[in-house]
């Protein structure tokens, strides 16, 4: 992709890049990141954000676009394992009660499209991000293996009342690598959060997806890319992954004869 600069390269600590880092083109700038300091955050890839009969087509959002984004996100599963990275998942959504949604106090309430078009229709009362529900599920073609974390979240940010930030200084990740829909709501709310709690965290663009017109898309990427983060893409995830961990010599793993 055109646009991502390959210098000068942020690292979190602004220490030099060490051997074994990735070095992952972005704008503003390249951002050099230890594997074991960073993670996949793939946020909220379920059927309600990116299925046709999903609760965003229901509420009237465009998800014809979101295709690319799953194709994108299991490349970049596919780097992030390959490197050793932490993996988390997002799930949102709440109890089957909604007690975790909140009530008529809760300004999430009024504002969530999910619970409004649950009210404006009450045949579907009951199966928009409702855990245990097809909707609330991962799209079947990103399945988390053993290892990964699977997080549910009620609001938007992945911080708020989530294990999230403890699992991550735990681990003494720095990095977060972002996925999924929507650019403008889970994903940049995610970040920002990050950012307030000194996370370095880069989005990659062509696996995320918005809510809204395209311009939302377009408003949260200057956002990241201003304010609170950096921009990059799948492809230049995976090849940041391929240059730091070459494939093995050709039947250096086989087995003696
Ligand atoms: C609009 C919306 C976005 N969620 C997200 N995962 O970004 C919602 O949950 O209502």
């Amino acid at each position: 992709m055109s646009g991502l600069n390959h210098a000068p390269v942020v690292r979190c600590g602004d220490t030099a890049a060490r051997a074994g880092d990735l070095l992952l083109p972005g704008r503003p700038e390249a951002l050099a990141m230890a594997p074991a300091e960073s993670a996949l955050i793939v946020v909220d890839m379920q059927n309600a954000y990116a299925s046709p009969g999903g609760y965003l087509d229901l509420a009237g959002f465009d998800v014809s676009g979101t295709r690319p984004v799953i194709e994108h996100t299991a490349r970049a599963l596919r780097a992030a394992r390959r490197a050793g990275m932490t993996i988390i998942f997002f799930q949102n959504g709440w109890d089957p009660e909604y007690v975790e949604a909140g009530g008529p106090g809760s300004p999430n309430w009024h504002k969530s499209n999910a619970l409004r078009t649950m009210r404006e229709r009450p045949e579907l009362a009951g199966s928009l991000l409702t855990r245990g529900s097809w909707d609330y599920a991962l799209v079947d073609e990103l399945v988390p293996q053993p290892g990964d974390v699977v997080m549910a979240k009620p609001r938007y940010s992945g911080f708020f009342n989530t294990p999230l930030d403890s699992v991550l200084r735990a681990r003494g990740i720095r990095n977060l690598v972002f996925t999924g829909v929507a650019t403008n709501v889970c994903v940049e709310s995610t970040l920002r959060d990050g950012f307030f709690l000194e996370y370095f965290g880069v989005v990659l663009e062509d696996a995320t997806h918005q809510a809204g017109p395209r311009s939302a898309h377009e408003a949260a990427i200057y956002n990241i890319e201003t304010f609170f983060g950096w921009v990059s893409t799948a492809t230049a995830f995976e090849q940041a992954v391929e240059a730091a961990c070459p494939p093995a010599r050709a039947g250096a793993d086989r087995q003696p004869a």
